[in-house]
């Protein structure tokens, strides 16, 4: 059966219909890692996008419900080379044909991903619609047009209510944008007490859990749609430890009178470098992110700027001179990709543990 993906510039793709039937519509990113289709497909921070896998054999492996990031699929559309119908691996329990289908989310397969990838490329990402449905050109072109992206998409993804997952370390809690099972694990791993709040919560709702450190996850959409959050996060700077992933990152900058800016393409897949500006090192990261914090913008803020993108020297990381705050744009818990930055999760402990201790409002990020 066959399935069309159009653009926004009016590019058509005519290719094998897989996953669900239909017709969806979304902002059209590519994903640059050669695994973690499932980790992609579950992560929220792609709410209302079609992602296209530049690698072009997708499916081999299977699905597992360990791999997930979270209990649902987020794209509105997933776009692959070559979709291999039988999967071949030891843990997996169910194929990604059938995933998708009970997930509602419509695929394409055998159109040129390299292609579509050099069109985001140059031009940025851009409205699509893939459809399995026979509705003429002209219709699915207007529609297209007419479609709008949803705004204030962490709304969507956030827990609707606080649930905590116990421990006997560290209080932490965590402010869900939209949060992965990753970061959650992450934090298990070191045993915290971690309680998940709403993204809307207020200053009081979270110190009222007595949190020993905050920790603000990553999440859709555009930051600059969140201002209200950003005012709980000015309040919040300062009063106790905080780490920021992604759209975290992205929000504690805003909330120090840092900028935001779309980027044309995005940065996403599992082998992105980044280095340290303190160490010179450079550890390969998984990334997930459309906006980015302006460098430029850092200049009258107190935010030191710690880590830049190798590939386009854009902001990766930052810390709070003078309080015990920091963030990166990428995702130290690598689900998908290489963990070279979990010690992030463990300076951020550190942190906590100098906080409790000294009850230093100022502890110092390294
Ligand atoms: N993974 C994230 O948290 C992404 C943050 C934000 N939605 C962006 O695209 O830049």
């Amino acid at each position: 059966m066959g399935a069309r993906l159009l653009l926004e510039d009016g590019t058509l793709f005519e290719g094998t219909h897989f996953g669900a039937s239909g017709e969806s519509f979304g902002e059209v990113v590519f994903n640059t890692g050669m695994t973690g289709f499932q980790e992609v497909l579950t992560d929220p921070s792609y709410y209302g996008q079609i992602v296209t896998m530049t690698y072009p054999l997708i499916g081999n492996y299977g699905c597992t419900v360990d791999d997930m990031e979270s209990t649902r699929s987020h794209v509105r559309g997933f776009v692959v080379r070559s979709y291999e119908t039988i999967p071949s691996h030891f843990k997996s329990e169910f194929s990604l044909d059938d995933y998708l289908k009970r997930e509602g989310v419509v695929a394409i397969a055998d159109i040129d991903t390299r292609k579509l990838t050099r069109i985001l490329r140059v031009h940025g990402t851009m409205k699509g619609v893939i459809t399995s449905l026979d509705t003429p050109l002209a219709q699915l072109q207007q529609r297209l047009a007419d479609y709008v992206h949803p705004v204030d998409q962490v709304a969507q993804v956030t827990t609707k209510t606080p649930y905590r997952i116990p421990g006997e370390g560290l209080r932490v809690v965590l402010l869900d944008f939209g949060v992965k099972m990753g970061v959650l694990r992450s934090l298990r791993a070191r045993n915290c007490d971690v309680v998940v709040l709403p993204a809307y919560s207020t200053y009081e709702e979270i110190m009222a859990w007595g949190p020993n450190g905050l920790m603000m996850s990553n999440g859709p959409g555009d930051p600059m749609d969140l201002p209200e959050i950003v005012e709980t996060i000015k309040r919040l700077i300062g009063r106790i430890p905080i780490f920021g992933i992604c759209m975290g990152h992205q929000l504690l900058c805003l909330a120090r009178g840092a900028q935001t800016e779309k980027l044309r393409f995005g940065h996403r897949g599992a082998n992105h470098p980044v280095k340290d500006l303190r160490t010179g090192r450079v550890y390969m990261t998984s990334q997930n992110h459309g906006y980015v914090v302006r460098e430029e913008s850092l200049r009258n803020t107190n935010l030191e700027l710690t880590h830049i993108n190798q590939n386009d020297g854009t902001v990766e990381g930052v810390r709070v001179k003078q309080e015990a705050a920091f963030s990166v744009q990428y995702h130290p818990e690598a689900r998908p990709g290489p963990d070279d930055s979990d010690e992030l999760f463990d300076e951020f402990i550190q942190l906590m543990k100098q906080f409790v201790q000294g009850g230093d409002v100022n502890a110092k990020t390294k």
